[in-house]
């Protein structure tokens, strides 16, 4: 069973089609990149799977599970860090992370354990008493992930995770990413190409809502004869490298 599967996947807001008939597959334990420019429908795709936004026609199953008959029962097994800030600012690190753990049925010690453990991972256990607003853009990204991963889904969703993120804390980022593939499923939408080569064992190219492109890196690259994935993107999103 794949970990996430759509099947003409499609949502339209008035007249504009923003996921046009997508079909995907994405295996259990592989870290799949979403590329697109802006508009092209990526966090469309990312908040219908999320059970966010319901599909205007066709159907995606997570983990087997369809989305269109019923979203919340799956939803224990999935989770995201998404594109606008998830963390609470007004609350600690420490605060942040025990609060997800207990929303998701952790005793207090077993949320306190948690925290600790993940703070540990991330790097974040000198901040723990800081409000998660102080922290810099990249800290608060990590502990976005960090919150994201202390319910242990079997699915990640991260939305952008590198936007707004300087070029150290970008890499820093991923190292951490880098930790977390085989272990879960990861979709991961982003504008850099660098970050889905870095990371990716495939990669989506996502253009007016269609799926121009699908293959690992390499494959892009082959296909369409560019020695970049910023070349082959242009490429199969454009129709033509300058
Ligand atoms: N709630 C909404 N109402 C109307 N149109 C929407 C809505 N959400 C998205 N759209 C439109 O759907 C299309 C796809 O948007 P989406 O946000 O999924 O793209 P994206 O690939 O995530 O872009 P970006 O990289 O800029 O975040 C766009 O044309 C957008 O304007």
């Amino acid at each position: 069973m794949n970990a996430i599967e759509t099947r003409g996947l499609t949502r339209r807001f008035g007249a504009r089609t923003a996921v046009d008939h997508l079909d995907l597959s994405i295996g259990k334990g592989e870290f799949f990149a979403l590329l697109g420019g802006n508009g092209a429908g990526k966090s469309t795709t990312v908040r219908m799977l999320c059970g966010l936004l319901p599909p205007s026609e066709g159907d995606a199953f997570l983990l087997g599970e369809s989305i269109a008959q019923n979203s919340g029962k799956v939803k224990a097994k999935l989770n995201s860090s998404p594109q606008e800030t998830a963390v609470a600012p007004k609350l600690s690190v420490r605060e942040n992370l025990e609060m997800m753990a207990r929303i998701y049925g952790a005793s207090r010690e077993e949320a306190k354990e948690k925290a600790r453990n993940m703070m540990a991972d991330f790097g974040l256990t000198e901040r723990e008493k800081d409000r998660a607003g102080k922290l810099s853009g990249g800290l608060q990204r990590r502990l976005s992930i960090a919150m994201a991963l202390i319910s242990k889904p079997e699915i990640l969703f991260l939305d952008e995770p590198g936007l707004g993120v300087d070029v150290r804390a970008r890499r820093e980022l991923w190292r951490i990413l880098e930790n977390l593939k085989g272990k879960m499923a990861i979709l991961l939408t982003t504008h850099y190409m660098d970050e889905a080569e870095a990371l990716a064992d495939r990669v989506g190219i996502l253009h007016e809502g269609r799926l121009r492109a699908l293959g690992t890196a390499e494959e892009l690259k082959r296909e369409t004869g560019t020695a970049t994935l910023e070349d082959a993107f242009l490429a199969l999103t454009d129709g033509e490298v300058e």
